[in-house]
């Protein structure tokens, strides 16, 4: 009898082995794989074992797939769900569920869905219509189906995936670009009955505070990337999106006057959420009163252990790593991934506190914002290889001219995206703009080696204990590179520039990596107007996953 469910032996611990059983690869969120079938000295033989296509591929494939006992899974646009086996793509069951056609087609970010969760012998998987549905692991029919967020009145819904913590099945909203208070929920997995709902803004009394009069009836948030869990302080810690509108017009005198006055509690923070209750137990605000779409709902929350402290390693869009106390969320060090950053001076590393930040007026914002509203660091996730202590992140340069406007939250028949800017993405005053993955100490930040791109890539990378970091790039090629020294060992052209999540597994005693291969995510669309070819040429409504193994 095969498992239905991951064991927590499994989820609890540094490296994915045989299976990939949850988002982050585990609970410790490393992306990292301890698997070592395939290393240095033979990557040079891997090439593609299977692959899938997915249909209705609009926006590409942006999911991380999951493997358990030798079955993968993953999700496609409009949340279509495949089941494979993993050892030769066979397919096991397919599902795709009925979803408002009218509504998806009326929403602004769909109809992607970046992936999954496995528990209580069911997969889970939220909708762009506002549902999170239950299937049988085994069968994939529906075990149950539950609207949680009205979307025919906001045009939200779920993209990212969930998670599963103990008997609850944890899934946040999109929300940072929408006047409502971004959701993030806790469900029954077994009934799929709603147990809380934690606001993300104005959540709590104290929070509701920070938010200048009604402000907080439209205030954003929301949590639309999957945090992760630590089991030994049953918390669960969650990044939240920007609040609304994403520009503000206040200037300096962000905490009297313009739309949202004050810090606007909990958006771009990480909170920490007790799973049973939806409670708060504390937080940390990356960006108190953010003006500029910089989301703390972005990437993985690295679980280390150094020098007799607990540590969690959590990267904000604005292309600072802040590195936290795991007992309290206090401040250990923050650190800057990227070089063009120009919204604050700096941040200091003791406190967090933004030091010379830039708050704009109405009108055109001099010089252009760094880095640009497609983030310093996007929404996929790095990695951190606990062989080597070295965390692998991607990060971007580039800024953007902006011209802040006035807007009014549009409520009715249907909410409305709340922008208050108009803007176009730029090269940054060091050179073009362009990408890099870098292999650095995740605590302090110091970097050992460095990759650049022409292009930045924009899907999760993957380190393995066979002493390689897998990087799927921009223009369709999945690089692996020699994990001490960033030395390229091998490339292989996938034909269409990547977003999803890359994992490995084991089936029938072989190791695979499977790439989600497939272009189509928001900050890919600037890429036409920032570069030109190949992305002017590259479709945006194609992809499959790919899967790689060494050759007999
Ligand atoms: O605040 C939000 O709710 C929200 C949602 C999304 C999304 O659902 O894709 C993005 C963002 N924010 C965001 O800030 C961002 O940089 C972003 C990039 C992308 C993309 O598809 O590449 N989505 C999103
Ligand atoms: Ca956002």
């Amino acid at each position: 009898q095969a498992p239905t469910q991951p064991q927590e032996a499994a989820l609890n611990a540094e490296a994915a082995q045989n299976d990939w059983p949850t988002y982050h690869g585990t609970y410790k969120s490393y992306h990292y794989s301890g698997l070592d079938q395939i290393n240095t000295g033979n990557v040079k033989n891997l090439e593609v074992a299977w692959m899938h296509f997915p249909e209705r591929a609009t926006r590409g494939v942006q999911s991380t797939p999951l493997a358990l006992d030798g079955v993968l899974y993953y999700s496609g646009s409009y949340s279509r769900i495949y089941a494979l086996d993993g050892a030769t793509g066979k397919t096991i069951w397919a599902y795709a569920p009925e979803l408002d056609e009218d509504l998806v087609s009326k929403q602004t970010h769909s109809p992607y869905n970046r992936g999954i969760a496995i528990g209580h012998g069911n997969l889970y998987v939220g909708t762009v219509d506002g549902r999170l549905i239950a299937l049988n692991l085994k069968d994939g029919k529906p075990v149950w189906d539950t609207k949680l967020l009205d979307s025919k009145k906001m045009t939200v819904g779920f993209t990212g995936a969930p998670l599963v913590v103990k008997d609850k099945v944890i899934i946040g909203a999109q929300g940072g670009e929408w006047p409502h208070r971004g959701p993030i929920f806790g469900v029954d997995g077994k009934t799929g009955q709603k147990k809380w709902e934690f606001f993300t803004v104005a959540g709590t009394e104290e929070a509701m505070k920070t938010w200048g009069g009604d402000s907080w009836r439209t205030g954003g948030g929301g949590g639309w990337m999957p945090g992760t869990y630590d089991p030994e302080t049953n918390t669960v810690w969650w990044g939240t999106a920007n609040p609304a509108p994403l520009y503000d017009w206040s200037g300096a005198d962000w905490k009297k006057s313009g739309p949202r006055p004050g810090d606007n509690l909990y958006t771009t923070s990480v909170i920490a959420l007790d799973p049973d209750s939806g409670k708060l137990k504390f937080y940390h605000q990356e960006l108190p009163h953010d003006a500029w779409d910089f989301d703390s709902s972005v990437g993985e929350f690295v679980m280390l252990d150094r020098g007799g402290k607990k540590l969690v390693v959590h990267a904000n869009k604005s292309g600072y790593v802040f590195v936290y106390d795991r007992s309290n969320a206090k401040v250990e060090n923050v650190w800057p991934l990227v070089k063009n950053i120009n919204f604050v001076k700096s941040i200091d590393p003791k406190t967090g506190e933004l030091i010379g930040r830039r708050d704009f007026s109405e009108g055109k914002v001099d010089p252009p914002l760094c880095p640009a509203i497609m983030g310093g660091i996007s929404w996929n996730s790095g990695a951190y290889s606990p062989k080597n202590g070295l965390f692998y992140r991607i990060g971007q340069e580039w800024c953007m001219e902006l011209t802040v406007e006035k807007t009014t939250p549009v409520l009715e028949p249907m909410a409305q995206l709340n922008l208050g800017a108009t803007f176009k993405a730029v090269a940054p005053p060091d050179g073009p703009a362009r990408g890099h993955l870098s292999a650095r100490d995740p605590v302090t930040g110091a970097k050992k080696w460095e990759v650049n791109y022409k292009y930045p890539p924009l899907a999760s990378v993957l380190a393995t204990a066979g002493n390689l970091v897998f990087v799927p790039d921009a223009e369709g090629v999945v690089h692996a590179y020699n994990a001490d020294t960033g030395e390229e060992l091998w490339s292989r052209n996938n034909g269409v520039g990547h977003n999803g999540g890359i994992i490995s597994y084991m089936a029938g005693g072989k190791q695979y990596v499977a790439v989600p291969a497939g272009w189509g995510s928001l900050v890919g669309d600037e890429f036409v107007a920032l570069f030109g070819e190949p992305f002017k040429s590259m479709s945006k409504n194609t992809g499959a996953l790919v899967v790689f193994a060494l050759r007999q």
